[in-house]
């Protein structure tokens, strides 16, 4: 094993041994429909090719009828239980880990239901791309690219909105800034606001979408907390009071966010970045990590994050979609964000962790990390120089379930386990949050009772991604 170091769990990891647990609903369920979804986007590109062929056509054609056929295999072993095989050696990055790993486990625990889920997630998205990787005219291509754009095409509504309440915002800058230390003031509703329209992206929540008139922000200040609460009341764990107090004592600070979905989470996260850069003194610089592979079917890849913002300054984009068609104001709007978010990737303000034209599977040492099968615990061991970096961070935003599952290595802890204790040999090294809606078993952090309640009220409380938690846990300065 070439990192012996890594955490000891003291619990097991989820895995679909365990019949109860989304682990094997996903092997059963949801992966089958995956891979069959992306047998179906390459049929489709096969189909075109074949209507309307050109010099590379009949090659291409090959290689998509071979990829077909591999996924279709993949789909058979893991109906069958087969055991899970080494990657071939495809060119791209982060093969050697997972072989290496798999080399660690007897025989009778490396097959589809009885790995660890966390594994053998990360192994399927990994195995896919090698079969892309592996040929002359697919290895640009995302199998998920057209659900993304779908998603996103569809939150037109959503995204008119923020946009619009963002650059209000932007403008009423001086007025939500008066006394922003104060407890309670117009900026810390705001933020409150903000991150958490943020966090309910993830569930791709439409329903808890902000306002930031400073006149309607006046009058959630008159209502107090009452109102925050309500929209809270779905946080099992809520960590944003702590949050808020730490962000007043950085100046000028630097914040990345660990990104998650595109689409409609994406443009959340990039709304909580320009909410973070032009509206608060605290933060100057946010720096967005994207995936080096297809991922989890809608992960941000390099490209999705480029193509997210032009899209905003394209007037026809939404409008395939839209029921009703953007209205000038609206476009106006949209196009307004997005200069203004192109103006701040110019200057530095807004960062991408890797070059923007990173091609699939080639990320540079800065991007690998997040597309490894490692537990974030595993971090220092593992991926020391991304935690070097990292560490020049005044926040570090983890989005989403999956990276949750990470932070916590995606065990079977008792629920009210604190959530550093959770973190292993990562607490303490960064200051970080993690925004995530529940979407798997595992979860720490919660007050006694708290899981026995809802196991009784809502018995799909884990999965359903009704329910979050916000957790956050500081950098010890030694
Ligand atoms: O996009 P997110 O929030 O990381 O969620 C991805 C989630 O998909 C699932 O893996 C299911 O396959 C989750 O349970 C997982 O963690």
């Amino acid at each position: 094993m070439p990192f012996p170091g890594l955490f000891k769990l003291p619990y097991d990891r989820c895995s679909p041994k365990e019949k109860k647990g989304f682990a094997y609903t996903s092997l059963v369920k949801r992966w089958p429909v995956v891979l069959t979804n992306i047998v179906s986007a390459v049929s489709n590109v096969n189909h075109e090719l074949h209507m309307n062929p050109d010099a590379n056509s009949e090659a291409k054609l090959v290689e998509g009828k071979k990829i077909i056929s591999q996924i279709s295999q993949m789909k058979y072993d893991m109906g069958h239980n087969a055991a899970l095989t080494p990657i071939e050696n495809d060119g791209d990055i982060n093969r050697e880990c997972y072989n290496d790993e798999l080399r660690t486990y007897p025989d009778e625990d490396c097959r589809w239901g009885t790995m660890n889920w966390l594994y053998a997630e990360c192994y399927m998205y990994r195995r896919l791309r090698s079969y892309f990787a592996s040929t002359v005219h697919w290895k640009e291509y995302d199998p998920f690219f057209e659900q993304k754009a779908e998603t996103y095409k569809s939150s037109s509504v959503a995204i008119v909105h923020l946009a619009k309440a963002m650059n209000q915002a932007v403008q009423e800058t001086d007025d939500l800034s008066q006394n922003y230390e104060a407890e309670g003031s117009a900026l810390e509703i705001a933020f409150l606001e903000m991150i958490q329209a943020d966090l309910w992206g993830n569930a791709t929540d439409l329903s808890l979408l902000v306002d930031l008139k400073y006149e309607d922000i006046q009058k959630l200040q008159a209502v107090g907390s009452a109102a925050q609460q309500e929209q809270a009341k779905n946080i099992l764990r809520n960590d944003l009071p702590r949050v808020w107090s730490y962000l007043k004592t950085v100046k000028n600070g630097r914040v990345d966010i660990i990104l998650d979905n595109a689409g409609f989470e994406l443009f959340t996260d990039l709304i909580l970045a320009d909410f973070l850069v032009s509206c608060t003194p605290f933060v100057d610089t946010v720096v967005f990590h994207p995936k080096a592979i297809p991922w989890f079917v809608s992960d941000v890849l390099p490209y999705d994050f480029t193509w997210a913002i032009d899209s905003l300054l394209d007037s026809s984009f939404f409008a395939s979609h839209a029921s009703t068609p953007l209205s000038p104001d609206d476009l106006a709007s949209l196009s307004a964000l997005a200069s203004r978010w192109k103006r701040y990737l110019d200057s530095g303000k807004f960062k991408l962790s890797v070059p923007a034209d990173t091609k699939l599977g080639k990320a540079t040492p800065l991007g690998r990390f997040w597309t490894t099968q490692y537990a974030f615990q595993d971090l220092p061991e593992v991926a020391p120089g991304t935690l070097d970096e990292l560490r020049k961070s005044d926040l570090v935003i983890f989005k989403g379930d999956l990276n949750y599952r990470k932070l916590v290595g995606d065990a079977w802890w008792p629920t009210t386990t604190p959530f550093e204790e959770a973190l292993g040999p990562l607490a303490g090294k960064i200051t970080l949050l993690s925004l995530r809606t529940n979407k798997a078993d595992t979860v720490v952090g919660l007050e006694e009772g708290v899981a026995e309640r809802l196991d009784k009220e809502a018995p799909d409380w884990r999965i359903s991604g009704k329910y979050a938690v916000v957790s956050f846990s500081e950098r010890r300065r030694r």
